[in-house]
């Protein structure tokens, strides 16, 4: 594959009693690429970034990412090798300032935070302001980050992961529960901190899709049904028939 690769899965299975929830699957994923995946219920999308992750182990196949082979390391050394993940419900401390939790989240931040020396750096406070504008949150920074609204929690949230320099982003359903407002100011979101990393979007609302206006894959029981750009997916027979008709 071209260097421009920054994911590489190949031949990827993975079997729960028998039945094959990735069956043999490649699916390719470029630097600085944001990518959505959709699929009907059962699909194996949520699999495919649980395999990514490493909070699942496949059964056969290969997923490179750079130079490493990702079903061999563990689901930390995958973090470390610059891979961030972001479940649906946000985990973000609720008792403590956005910027806390920016600054926990930042790399070695959870020894720094708890140490009776914790200093903010210019360099943190920096990446920290950098970070806030980037998230919509510069003016919620100093509020405790249980008032913030449910968007606003995923956007910290993706802030966390920010914080760490992923190369790669996975995300699943980041919009869900979302207004219509902070589902746009999202898509806006994802298409600028792609500029400098690759982003996976599992994502059902297809308004929110159509909105990123990117390439898509159609997952169906565990395989590629379909891949383009979402104009020419939306009109393919097969994901009208078993996805997008329903
Ligand atoms: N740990 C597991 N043990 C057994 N079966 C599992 C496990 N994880 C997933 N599955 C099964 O694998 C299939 C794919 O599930 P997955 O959650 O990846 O689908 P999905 O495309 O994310 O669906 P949804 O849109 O509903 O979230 C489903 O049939 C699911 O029941």
């Amino acid at each position: 594959m071209s260097d421009q690769m920054l994911l590489e899965v190949e031949d990827l299975t993975v079997s729960f009693d028998g039945f094959k929830a990735i069956d043999d699957l490649n699916f390719y994923v470029e630097r600085n690429e944001l990518r959505v995946v959709i699929g009907p219920n059962g699909a194996g999308k949520t699999t495919l970034l649980d395999l990514i992750c490493g909070k699942t182990r496949a059964s056969g196949g290969k997923i490179k990412f750079r130079d490493k082979d990702l079903t061999k390391l563990s689901e930390h050394q995958i973090v470390h090798a610059g891979v961030g993940r972001k479940f649906q419900t946000p985990s973000i401390y609720e008792n403590l300032t956005v910027r806390q939790n920016l600054e926990l989240s930042s790399p070695g931040g959870r020894t720094v935070l708890s140490s009776l020396f914790f200093r903010r750096t210019p360099t943190l406070t920096a990446r920290i302001d950098e970070i806030a504008e980037t998230i919509y949150l510069v003016a919620e920074l100093d509020m405790s980050a249980g008032l913030l609204s449910h968007g606003q929690k995923q956007w910290l949230e993706i802030g966390m992961l920010l914080i760490q320099d992923p190369e790669l982003l996975m995300l699943d359903e980041p919009v869900a529960g979302m207004s219509v407002p902070e589902r746009e100011a999202t898509a806006a979101l994802l298409n600028r901190i792609k500029e400098n990393r690759a982003v996976i979007v599992i994502e059902h609302d297809m308004d929110f899709v159509k909105d990123i206006g990117r390439k898509v894959t159609v997952l169906h029981q565990g395989r590629i049904l379909a891949e383009g750009p979402m104009e020419t997916v939306q009109n393919d027979e097969r994901v009208i028939e078993v996805y997008l008709g329903h």
